[in-house]
């Protein structure tokens, strides 16, 4: 089963300029479930509202209804936008999000002849819905690895290997993959993106080093790298050169990193032209390196570094530091992630209208915890008290303020397991100070702190196994927004938080996001509670 978008799976490529305002009008055509759309590394400054998150910026449209989203597009560069309302993503409700410098401003500073974009995800068998039934279910039932890799929605699998009823092919049909189409001794753009529900990937074309050039839709300091580790939430741009024997064609392969790969990779193909497409590659599709070499995932993610001469992160005046660690947890039999102990768990009535009109009964008024239940946690073991609780309360924070975020790793419900998390943050970039293993012991700092790195901006970053992860950001975008996991089953079990601030400076909320809930019963009349 897939979800679709005008009639395509994935959705349209949207093409924009800085500057422009977007406007996308999205009809819900599903029959019995709700939808909204997120702009992923979009800043949504001043419209907090079309940030399209079910229950923290709007409440799902419902089927059959439209909905306008309205909104600036104020930096250049690669992202997405999917569905962010139970796990619609991994259904297939995605598609690329390209913002070009405008015509005036600023100009990249890297130049090439043509661009590809690549849109990378996973892909299962088994519906969503099948899916989070077992996620929920006592006992836990994992949704285990992806069946295959897509590349732009395409991808492989040997349907000759499975007992599926569905699988009526033999094996030896022929699949098409994406065909990049380049003249020798050009510089080609490929914008990567991944959606992936799970998988941490790597790409990497076979024959061609890449120079990395921008992430999350902000220029790096250019590196070049024989491939490119890529998690979920994540977007890069890489350039390449055709300078390899122009009579040969070459496969890009991505392949499975950070768990234990179940996945053939997924392959497109770059055509040298005048070669006819159907030309196979002399040289095999690149090996994706080790799984389990951390130390490798770690040399990539440490040589990211911000464009020389881009803001630097503001000083450490630790206006606040909030550590957030990450457990697996059960909660009445059920396994769930927890930040600090609190397992999150949306509200019926988006927090963002909430905040606005005062709404206090919409969600506990008890702040969560800036850091460990207990500072002794041993981040070595499997928790020792698994139970966790469930908790929707939110980090306000000072408007405008520098706010320094430490994610700690630990180990899962089994023991010596830990595993990767992207996280992701909605309306900000952030700078991220730096990666370290085991647990973050105040003075660690001083490691991220040391002179001549920059510390790149980002809106996605990983912590390791058993690691932490530092980040700095200004919350200076007004509105409340989710701060969690990407890897979607994981939000599904509740590890994420929501941040909130200067709510107080926003016009009214539009009414169509606040239909729901305690809002939606304020502004249909019947609600008890007051406009403030
Ligand atoms: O959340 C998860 O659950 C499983 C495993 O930890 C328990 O089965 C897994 O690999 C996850 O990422």
């Amino acid at each position: 089963m897939v979800m679709a978008i005008n009639g395509g799976f994935p959705g349209p490529n949207i093409t924009a300029k800085v500057g422009d305002t977007v406007e996308v009008e999205l009809s819900n055509n599903l029959n019995t479930e709700g939808v909204v759309i997120h702009w992923h590394g979009i800043r949504q400054f001043t419209t907090p509202w079309y940030d399209g998150t079910a229950s923290v910026s709007q409440c799902v449209i419902n089927p059959g209804q439209t909905f306008l989203y309205k909104f600036k597009v104020d930096k250049a560069g690669t992202y997405f936008y999917h569905g962010h309302y139970g796990m619609q993503r991994e259904a297939g409700l995605y598609g690329s999000l390209i913002v070009e410098e405008g015509d005036q401003g600023q100009k990249e500073p890297f130049q090439y002849d043509g661009e590809f974009s690549l849109l990378l995800s996973d892909w299962w068998h088994q519906t969503v819905y099948q899916q989070e039934v077992g996620l929920s279910s006592d006992p836990f039932q994992w949704i285990n690895e992806p069946q295959s890799l897509l590349i732009n929605g395409r991808g492989q699998y040997n349907c000759s290997l499975a007992s599926l009823p569905e699988c009526s092919l033999g094996g030896g049909e022929q699949w098409a993959p994406n065909v990049l189409k380049v003249l020798p001794n050009k510089t080609y753009r490929l914008r990567i993106a991944s959606t992936t529900s799970l998988a941490s990937l790597n790409l990497a074309i076979g024959g061609h080093n890449v120079t990395v050039v921008e992430a999350d839709g902000n220029y790096v300091q250019p590196f070049s790298t024989t491939d490119v580790d890529i998690y979920s939430g994540e977007t890069y741009s890489v350039l390449f050169t055709t300078n390899q024997n122009p009579d040969e064609n070459y496969w890009i392969s991505v392949g499975v990193r950070g768990r234990l790969p179940q996945t053939p990779q997924a392959l497109a193909l770059v055509n040298y032209l005048p070669n006819h497409a159907s030309k196979f590659p002399t040289s095999p599709p690149p090996v994706t390196p080790q799984w389990d070499d951390y130390n490798r995932s770690k040399a990539f993610s440490n040589r990211i570094q911000g464009l020389e001469g881009t803001t630097p992160p503001p000083p450490a005046d630790y206006d606040r530091r909030i550590m957030l660690l990450n457990t697996q947890n059960t909660i009445d039999g059920l396994t769930v992630w927890a930040i600090n102990n609190v397992s999150l768990s949306f509200p019926p009535t988006p927090y963002l209208g909430a905040l606005k009109y005062g709404i206090k009964a919409a969600f506990d008024q008890t702040p969560p915890p800036d850091t460990f239940p207990d500072c002794r946690y041993d981040i070595m073991s499997p928790p020792a008290n698994p139970n966790a609780t469930t908790g929707n309360a939110i980090y306000t924070l000072d408007f405008n303020s520098t706010v320094d975020v430490i994610l700690q790793n630990a180990n899962t419900l089994q023991p010596n397991d830990s595993e990767i998390h992207p996280w992701h943050m909605h309306g900000h970039n952030f700078w991220v100070l730096g990666y370290g293993d085991g647990k973050f012991q105040r003075g660690d700092e001083k490691l991220f702190e040391k002179a001549g790195r920059r510390p790149p901006l980002k809106n996605t970053a990983v912590i390791f196994p058993f690691g932490w992860t530092a980040l700095r950001f200004v919350a200076d975008n007004p509105g409340a927004w989710p701060f969690h996991c990407h890897i979607e089953p994981h939000l599904h079990m509740g590890m994420g938080v929501v941040i909130a601030e200067g709510v107080e400076f926003l016009a009214d909320v539009p009414r169509e996001t606040l239909s729901c809930g305690l809002t939606g019963m304020m502004f249909s009349g019947n609600g008890e509670e007051g406009h403030n």
